[in-house]
């Protein structure tokens, strides 16, 4: 039986493929304004690409450590619907996010062991949602979108106050088992829908949500 399971499609960069992740059954569209990634989209084309999505499409913008300016310069160009923090952003940092733009702010939390969990409990408190994805390996130049998987079982039976999604290294063949382990009900997903690094591929997405709705 199918389930509710609400999936992120992150990293589009073009209009064809916000329209195929939507049609795939997406309930998220992210926008990546990180420059080092190979998902990185202008400000100017994230605006075509949040009008290409059909309404009731939540549009996402993603950003690392941004300062005010590059967050004003997003939040000014792009309609969206929500601001997700993927750097070493501070409690502190997300209450003003959150303050300045009047948009529902999502936290990552990176994870490679227990100990890491302990700042879910922090960001809970003020963020309006948590993205529980892997730490980046040593050296990595981007801290997501790794195609990096973490222990699920580090997170199983966990509940908490917030939404939550789970991401890292997700992909058609382990979102099942992933949302099993977890009981996560909202995944992300980026390079594990791609044809090449940026390129989303409109199968490897249908099979994508198809996988995470009905297991
Ligand atoms: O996708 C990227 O290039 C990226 C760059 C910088 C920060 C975050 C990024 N992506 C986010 O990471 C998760 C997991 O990615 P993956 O599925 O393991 O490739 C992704 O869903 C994005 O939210």
């Amino acid at each position: 039986m199918a389930q509710d399971i609400r999936v992120k499609i992150c990293g589009l960069t073009t209009p064809e493929q916000v329209v195929a992740a939507a049609e795939a059954g997406a309930a998220y569209i992210g926008l990546n304004f990180f420059a080092r990634s190979p998902r990185y989209v202008t400000p100017d084309l994230a605006r075509d690409l949040a009008l290409a999505a059909p309404p009731g499409v939540a549009k996402v913008a993603l950003s690392v450590d941004a300062d005010d300016a590059l967050l004003d310069e997003i939040t000014g160009t792009v309609p969206l619907d929500m601001l997700q923090l993927h750097g070493s952003e501070t409690v502190e940092r997300v209450e003003e996010v959150k303050a300045r733009y009047g948009l529902p702010v999502m936290k990552v939390v990176g994870v490679a062991d227990a100990a890491d969990l302990a700042q879910i409990a922090e960001f809970e408190a003020v963020a309006d949602q948590i993205l529980v994805d892997a730490k980046p390996p040593k050296g990595a130049d981007r801290p997501g979108g790794n195609a990096l998987a973490f222990d699920w079982a580090l997170i199983a039976g966990r509940e908490w106050a917030k939404p939550w999604m789970l991401a890292g290294g997700l992909v058609p063949g382990n979102v099942a088992e992933a949302i099993a382990h977890t009981g996560a009900r909202q995944v992300d997903v980026a390079s594990g829908v791609e044809s090449a690094p940026g390129v989303k591929d409109q199968g490897l997405m249908r099979a994508f949500v198809e996988a995470a709705r009905c297991g």
